[in-house]
C-alpha cells in the first residue's frame, strides 16, 4: 500500500479550462479519502490525473516514494500500481467472470498457477468464489460491480481509485456494497481515493472528505468536522443544505441585508469581526413552531417578522425536511417534533449561525428591518 501526494498540482485543458488549480493533498498510506463537489468541480479530473490519464500542467504527484508526475514527466497508468473501478461495470461480456478477473495478471505475464490462485482469492474477497465460470450477462448489477472490484484488487494495487463506482446501483444493494467496500478495504489496509456525488456516501465511507469547487480544494476534514464546521458558506450549502445570507455583523449580532433576520451574538460562531459578512444556517439549527392565530400579516396590515410559510414538508427518518418562505428567503430546516403542512404559517428562530467573511467586492450594505429572534 502507499500514500498519495499532490503538491501544487494544476491542470489546464487544451481548451483553456482550468480543471485543477494548485491542489495540495496528502493521502496517508491506508487512508480512505472521498472527493466531493458540485458538477464540474474537478473530481474526475483529479482522479484521472492521479491515475495517469491526464498530465498536470504544473506540480508533482507522488505515489509512495515514487514521483509519477512532474514537469515533463508522466508515468503511464499501467505502471503506477493502481486499481480502478468505474461507474459502468466495465466487465467484458465475451469472457467469463474468472477470465475477466484474470486479465490484469495475464497482461503482466504472471505464471498460470499463480494466476489461478490469485483469481480465486480475489473472487473470494468480493464474495463471488463460486462465480468463476459464470457468463457476466447472467449477473446482477451488484455482482458485475463486484467482478470489477475483484479485477481491480487481483493485481494487489498500491492504491484503489473509485470513480462513482457504486453510483449506478440501486438502494438497498448500493448500501450493502458500501458496507462491503468499507469492510474489505479496511481489512486490506488499502489506500482509497473515492469520487462520488453522493454526500452521504462520502461521509459514511471516508476517513477524510475533500470538497472541491472550480478545481480548488475548499476543505479537507473528517466527516464530523466538516459537518460541524464547514470552512466556507459554499461547503455549508453544498454539504448540509445550509441557507446563506449576507448582512452586517456587529457587537449587537448579525442583521441580514434586506431581510428581517437578526441573530443574537451568543448564537453566532465563526469569524467575529464587524462589517459585511455572510452567514450559513444549517437546517438543524432552525427551530419552528406553529404560529399563533392566523399569523403573518395581521388583517393584511401588521407584518410579523419571525413568521414564515411552509413551501414543502418532506418526511425523513432524521426529521422532517421543511422548506420555508420567510419574507422572500428560502430557508431549509429539519424539524424533528413538528411536521407542518404546506401553506402553514410557522414561527422561526435561529439557534446557531456560522459567520464567514465576505470579499469586499461582494459586500452589501444591509437594510435593517430588525426582528428579535
Ligand atoms: N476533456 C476536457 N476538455 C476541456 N474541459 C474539460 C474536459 N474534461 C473536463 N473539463 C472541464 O473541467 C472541469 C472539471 O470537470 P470534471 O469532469 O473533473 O468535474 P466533476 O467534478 O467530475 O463533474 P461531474 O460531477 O459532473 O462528473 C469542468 O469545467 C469541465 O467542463
Amino acid at each position: 500500500m502507499a500514500s498519495v501526494s499532490l503538491d501544487s498540482v494544476t491542470l489546464r485543458y487544451p481548451s483553456g479550462t482550468v480543471g485543477l488549480a494548485d491542489i495540495d493533498l496528502h493521502i496517508a498510506d491506508g487512508e480512505f479519502v472521498a472527493l466531493l463537489g458540485p458538477s464540474g468541480s474537478g473530481k474526475t479530473t483529479l482522479l484521472r490525473t492521479v491515475a495517469g490519464f491526464l498530465t498536470p500542467t504544473a506540480g508533482t504527484i507522488r505515489i509512495g516514494d515514487r514521483t509519477v508526475a512532474e514537469a515533463g514527466k508522466s508515468v503511464p497508468p499501467e505502471l503506477r500500481g493502481l486499481g480502478m473501478v468505474f461507474q459502468q461495470h466495465a466487465v467484458w461480456p465475451h469472457w467469463n467472470v474468472g477470465r475477466n478477473v484474470d486479465y490484469p495478471l495475464r497482461r503482466s505475464g504472471v505464471a498460470r498457477r499463480e494466476r489461478t490462485e490469485r483469481v480465486e482469492k480475489a473472487l473470494t474477497l468480493v464474495g463471488l468464489e463460486d462465480f468463476a465460470r459464470r457468463d457476466p450477462a447472467t449477473l446482477s448489477g451488484g455482482q458485475r460491480q463486484r467482478v470489477a472490484l475483484a479485477r481491480a484488487l487481483v493485481a494487489e494495487p498500491r492504491v484503489l481509485l473509485l470513480d462513482e463506482a457504486l453510483s449506478a446501483l440501486d438502494e438497498p444493494l448500493r448500501d450493502r456494497l458500501r458496507i462491503e467496500l468499507q469492510a474489505l478495504t479496511r481489512r486490506m489496509g488499502l489506500t482509497v481515493l473515492h469520487v462520488t456525488h453522493d454526500r452521504d456516501e462520502a461521509l459514511a465511507l471516508a476517513d477524510r472528505v475533500v470538497v472541491l469547487d472550480s478545481g480548488r480544494i475548499q476543505q479537507i476534514a473528517t466527516p464530523s468536522e466538516m459537518l460541524a464546521r464547514p470552512a466556507s458558506a459554499l461547503v455549508a450549502r453544498f454539504l448540509s443544505d445550509a441557507t446563506t445570507i449576507t448582512g452586517m455583523s456587529s457587537a449587537d449580532g448579525f442583521a441580514a441585508a434586506g431581510h428581517p433576520l437578526i441573530v443574537q451574538p451568543s448564537r453566532l460562531e465563526g469569524v467575529r469581526s464587524t462589517g459585511s459578512c455572510e452567514i450559513a444556517i444549517l437546517p438543524e439549527d432552525v427551530e419552528i413552531a406553529p404560529a399563533s392565530g392566523s399569523g403573518g400579516r395581521d388583517a393584511g396590515t401588521r407584518f410579523v417578522a419571525n413568521e414564515a410559510t411552509v413551501v414543502s414538508s418532506l418526511f425523513g427518518r432524521d426529521g422532517n425536511d421543511v422548506v420555508l418562505d420567510w419574507d422572500g428567503l428560502s430557508l431549509r430546516c429539519r424539524s424533528r417534533s413538528h411536521r407542518p403542512v404546506v401553506g402553514e404559517r410557522v414561527t422561526v428562530s435561529v439557534a446557531r449561525a456560522i459567520v464567514y467573511a465576505l470579499a469586499p467586492a461582494v459586500a452589501t450594505e444591509p437594510t435593517l428591518e430588525p426582528a428579535q429572534l
